[in-house]
């Protein structure tokens, strides 16, 4: 178990910056998630620790070991990848026994790992089975087998559940949860997936443009995102971004409503510096009858039906397409429908305002 340092680390491929100045550090037996759209550089940043790609400049380290110039076989790293990488003719247990036959770990030292590990994954049953055979699950199970039998430093785990139906990754992302933690490795998961990212790891690093947003454990990035692209990436339904001013004594107007929020999250902003944009979570947002007291009017333009909940689409003001729309999203099912007048309630202790020149949140930067 060791940590894993990256250290003003950059990726250049020719014109393309890949990965731009990347400071993170994951901590002994910590699960780091790379989170962030395709083509951010998470792939990239994985690749550099593994060794299959160099860097361009920085160091990563291993505990206090730098490791950048290190071949592959030489940082005592496992790798899960989307596609398994298994040999297909080979049986489960073979191809969990592989890693300790390379290193020359055979009889019955090897057994009693390999025993183990397959006890541990529940793949007992199948130690004789061709792979070829088994689900898409069962199949990443015995890849995840084949990296934890060697006990190494560090996972590397790239899209581990994206070629698995619904049910499957539900399962066996609790199962890589439970299995790291129980043998504390060092592990980051690479994922374009916020649920994947926010349900397996500890802390989330949100990439994007090759460049370190945010990282923080995963409720610190949904309720304090540092600037609108966490803000706009984490959460679904996504928050409401909407453009605003200052109206004096700590009020925001927007186009058809108006808030006080927390003074806080107004940050060092003083009446009249700059334009900015206020964001609220769909769920901190009340529908009411219209004659009701509240931050906006609207009315009721979309109504998706959730189960237990619903969202709710409001076009503020007149309702007549001119002004801003807001998602509410409230317990379901709920007795509003497309049409409906309401009276919008924003709890302001949720409502964030960033700058729209540098895109940060306000509070932040305090
Ligand atoms: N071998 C390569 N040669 C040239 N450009 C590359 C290479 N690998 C990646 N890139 C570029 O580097 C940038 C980052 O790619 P990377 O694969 O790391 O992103 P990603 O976030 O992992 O995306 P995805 O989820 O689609 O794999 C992209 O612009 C990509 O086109």
């Amino acid at each position: 178990m060791s940590s894993i340092a990256f250290v003003s680390v950059s990726k250049r491929y020719g014109d393309v910056d890949a990965v731009k100045a990347f400071d993170l550090s994951c901590a002994p037996g910590e699960m780091l998630a790379l989170l962030g759209p395709s083509g951010c550089g998470k792939s990239t940043t994985l690749k550099m620790a593994a060794g299959i790609e160099s860097v361009s400049s920085g160091e990563i380290y291993f505990g206090d070991r730098p490791v950048s110039g290190l071949a592959p076989g030489a940082r005592n790293i496992a790798m899960v990848f989307e596609d398994y990488a298994l040999y297909p003719r080979m049986s489960v247990w073979e191809n969990v026994a592989f890693p300790l036959k390379v290193r020359g770990i055979t009889g019955q030292p090897a057994a009693q790992r390999i025993g183990e590990v397959l006890q541990l994954l529940g793949l007992r049953q199948m130690a004789e089975q061709d792979v070829s055979g088994l689900s898409g699950g069962a199949q990443q199970r015995v890849a995840i087998g084949r990296a934890l039998v060697r006990d190494p430093e560090v996972i590397l785990f790239d899209e581990p559940l994206s070629h698995l139906d619904a049910d499957q990754k539900v399962q066996l992302r609790a199962e890589i949860k439970r299995l790291q933690k129980l043998r504390q490795v060092t592990s980051i998961l690479v994922t374009h997936d916020q649920t994947e990212a926010i349900a397996m790891a500890d802390r989330v690093a949100v990439m994007n443009h090759g460049v370190l947003q945010q990282v923080g454990a995963p409720q610190d990035l949904y309720e304090r995102p540092a600037n609108l692209f966490v803000a706009n990436f984490i959460g679904e339904p996504p928050m409401n971004l909407m453009k605003a001013a200052f109206a004096g004594g700590g009020r925001v107007v927007g186009g058809g409503w108006s808030a006080t929020p927390d003074a806080a999250r107004l940050g060092v902003l003083t009446q009249g510096e700059g334009a900015i944009i206020a964001g609220i979570r769909p769920e901190h947002v009340a529908v009411n009858p219209p004659e009701m007291p509240g931050e906006a009017q609207g009315v009721i333009v979309y109504r998706e039906p959730r189960g237990d909940a619903d969202v709710l689409t409001v076009a503020l003001g007149t309702g007549d397409g001119g002004g801003e729309k807001l998602i509410a999203e409230i317990p379901g099912p709920s007795p509003w429908r497309a049409g409906d007048r309401v009276s919008l309630g924003l709890d302001v202790k949720s409502l964030l305002i960033f700058d729209a020149a540098t895109t940060r949140n306000r509070e932040a930067l305090q």
